[in-house]
């Protein structure tokens, strides 16, 4: 199927924790929609007076709609857009949804070194990320992907360990966790649809600008 294009700049935004700082930081460069919540069930919103439109999807989605061409552009976490491995254009660290994804284990079962974890269960949901990262290590290990409550894993004797991300690191100590292993920093990115990039350059290259301008000068934080 061809990619749609029109004049119109489709931009995909995750709901959850990135959607109202993606709106506000949108609203800063002047684009706006009416009507824009994530409580809304309307899924697709428009502005037909800067020709915008936005859509709303699951966060694990959103780079599958930026491949594919059905959105433009879009933001997205940097852990789902290097576990879903998806052929776009990362443009722009937006500098917020600051948070890091680690290996954690069981406090009271901790062991003396990260090798002594070869071979054992990991339950994440980052199963290519953590692959990827043991595998540099040296260490084959098996993964099992959850969805979420990641944490449960270790305690419910699933697995060994777990791979997620970590904020505050309150649900760590909540669940007796230690992380052992910093995997990476996580923040949001904007992506782009590389046949996008190209045909609505000039736009996307704007839009670019404006959202760098803002961030330096710490107005998008
Ligand atoms: N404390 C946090 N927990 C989870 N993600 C965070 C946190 N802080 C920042 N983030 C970032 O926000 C993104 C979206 O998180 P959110 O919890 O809304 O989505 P999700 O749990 O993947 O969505 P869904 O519940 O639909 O599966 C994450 O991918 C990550 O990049
Ligand atoms: O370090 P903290 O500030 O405690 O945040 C980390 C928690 O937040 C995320 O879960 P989320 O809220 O997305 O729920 P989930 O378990 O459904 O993924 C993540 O998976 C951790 O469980």
């Amino acid at each position: 199927m061809e990619q749609r294009i029109d004049d119109y700049l489709t931009i995909a935004l995750p709901k959850g924790k990135l959607f109202s700082l993606s709106t506000d930081l949108f609203e800063k460069v002047g684009i706006t929609a009416e009507h824009m919540s994530e409580k809304s069930r309307k899924l697709i919103i428009s502005n037909d007076a800067i020709k915008v439109r936005f859509i709303i999807a699951k966060t694990s989605d959103v780079p599958t709609y930026v491949e594919y061409g059905a959105a433009d552009i879009g933001i997205i976490g940097k852990d789902v857009l290097l576990e879903a491995g998806q052929d776009v254009y990362e443009l722009l660290d937006l500098g917020f949804g600051k948070c890091r994804l680690m290996m954690a284990v069981p406090r009271k079962e901790k062991r003396s070194c990260l090798t002594d974890y070869a071979h054992t269960r990991v339950a994440t949901k980052y199963p290519h990320i953590a692959e990827k990262f043991f595998a540099q290590q040296g260490m084959q290990m098996e993964y099992i992907k959850l969805n979420g409550s990641i944490e449960l894993g270790p305690i419910v004797g699933l697995s060994e360990s777990i791979v997620d991300i970590v904020e505050t690191g309150t649900t760590l100590v909540e669940n007796d966790l230690e992380e052992i292993v910093h995997i990476m920093d996580v923040s949001a990115r904007l992506i782009v649809n590389r046949v996008s990039f190209k045909l609505k350059f000039e736009r996307i290259y704007g839009i670019v600008n404006d959202l760098k301008r803002i961030l330096e000068s710490g107005e998008g934080r």
